[in-house]
């Protein structure tokens, strides 16, 4: 068994059952086997967020195919009280994103995995950027609804 470079670990594609690797501090993952130690800093934020569509939305329809009628008020309340639920320790983040996003991450909590800059829209990236790693940002808008971003790593 050849030993990886320190800061890696190996796991399994769910999708294709090919070995992939983790960066165990940055959590970015690649396919190629590792020759070099794992990087402890990146230009990348890993996130999840709960997205609450409306019908101003770019594309007024969640992941599941249903029609959004809500407007962008009654979207802002919406997530609004679902952040306060957050806050007061009534629900966890990811189970709400599960229950409520439509964004097809909800499929996983919310989780969006690590992007860097210029791969999310402008409103999203910038907030993403600005929070600490555990920190979770007020409503944001972005062409696709309003979100609130959790930071995980
Ligand atoms: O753009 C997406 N989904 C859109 C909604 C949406 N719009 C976003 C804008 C910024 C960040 C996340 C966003 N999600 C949709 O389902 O209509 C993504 C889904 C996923 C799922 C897993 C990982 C990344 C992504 S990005």
């Amino acid at each position: 068994m050849s030993d990886l470079p320190p800061g890696w670990e190996k796991r399994t594609s769910r999708s294709n059952g090919k070995d992939y690797f983790m960066n165990i501090y940055t959590k970015e993952s690649q396919w190629e086997t590792p020759t070099e130690a794992a990087v402890q800093k990146s230009d990348k934020v890993t996130c999840s967020h709960l997205l609450v569509k409306h019908t101003e939305s770019r594309r007024p329809q969640n992941y599941k195919g249903e029609q959004i009628t809500r407007s962008k008020e009654e979207a802002l309340q919406l997530l609004r009280g679902y952040r306060d639920m957050i806050v007061n320790g009534e629900a966890k983040f990811a189970d709400l994103a599960e229950k409520h996003s439509d964004c097809s991450s909800a499929r996983r909590g919310g989780d969006l995995g690590p992007f860097g800059p210029g791969q999310m829209q402008k409103p999203f990236e910038e907030a993403s950027f600005a929070l600490q790693v555990g920190e979770m940002s007020e409503p944001i808008s972005t062409d696709s609804g309003v979100h609130i971003i959790l930071r995980t790593a």
